[in-house]
């Protein structure tokens, strides 16, 4: 598997949010987001390291971090990805996985990890590759994220919620494109639409350490 990096952190996404976490990060991405803030782990000529599925749950094991997830660059596209995820969860550990919307979930649905899939907005200039049937694998535990960084971004996020049904499904965030718009606007729109049951999520380790800082 091509890991690009491995990391122990606080989560700074997600349900698990300011819990402990060991991070592996994989190379490459089928998308190409605007906003992306981890473009250098879809380059061609980013560096990285072949580890096996042992390889990467032995380290991630030595950590004593119960948390894991498992994110890129875009996961669900390395080969050996199912073996992966067996392992880890055979190992008692909670994994979470996340992805970009634009891979098929069905095919790693029997094994259940956590998923936390982004439906990608007007904004990023990917929303055409969204893969919307999606939505109908998610669970409880699951979490659909809408990064947005505009009200066009915003009135689409609200349209499928709605369409959905989806706080009624899973966990739902709407999270700002990092510096294109203000949380208190995301707040605003909240308010306005009486957005019940979705939460406002920021990327805590952006806030804690310097933006760009790799391995945090
Ligand atoms: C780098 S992606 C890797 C996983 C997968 N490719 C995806 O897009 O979900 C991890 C998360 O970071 C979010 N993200 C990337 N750039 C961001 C930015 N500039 N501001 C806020 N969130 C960002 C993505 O939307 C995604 O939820
Ligand atoms: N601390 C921290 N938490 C994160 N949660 C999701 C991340 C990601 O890049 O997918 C991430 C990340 O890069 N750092
Ligand atoms: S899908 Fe994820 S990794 Fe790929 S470009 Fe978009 S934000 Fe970056
Ligand atoms: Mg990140």
């Amino acid at each position: 598997m091509k890991v690009v990096e491995k990391f122990t952190s606080i989560n700074g996404e997600g349900v698990c949010a300011g819990e402990l976490a060991v991070f592996v990060r994989f190379k490459g991405c089928n998308l190409r987001c605007s906003y992306c803030d981890t473009m250098w782990a879809n380059e061609p000529e980013c560096l990285y390291k072949e580890e096996t599925p042992e390889e990467i749950l032995n380290y991630v094991l030595g950590t004593g971090i119960h948390n894991v997830t498992l994110t890129g660059g875009e996961p669900l596209l390395q080969k050996d990805i199912r073996d992966l995820i067996h392992l880890l969860l055979q190992a008692g550990l909670q994994v979470e996985i996340e992805t970009n919307g634009a891979v098929d979930l069905a095919a790693f649905c029997e094994e259940r990890p956590v998923f936390t899939m982004d439906y990608k907005l007007p904004s990023s200039g990917c929303e055409e590759y969204m893969i919307t049937k999606n939505m109908e694998l998610l669970g409880k535990d699951d979490t659909v994220k809408f990064v947005s960084g505009s009200q066009e971004d915003l009135l689409k996020a609200l349209e499928l919620i709605r369409s959905y049904d989806l706080t009624n499904r899973c966990h739902v965030y709407l999270s700002p494109v990092f510096g294109a718009i203000e949380p208190v606007q995301i707040v605003e729109f909240m308010l306005k639409h009486r957005l019940n049951g979705v939460r406002l999520q920021i990327q805590m380790h952006k806030v804690i350490w310097d933006p760009d800082e790799r391995g945090v």
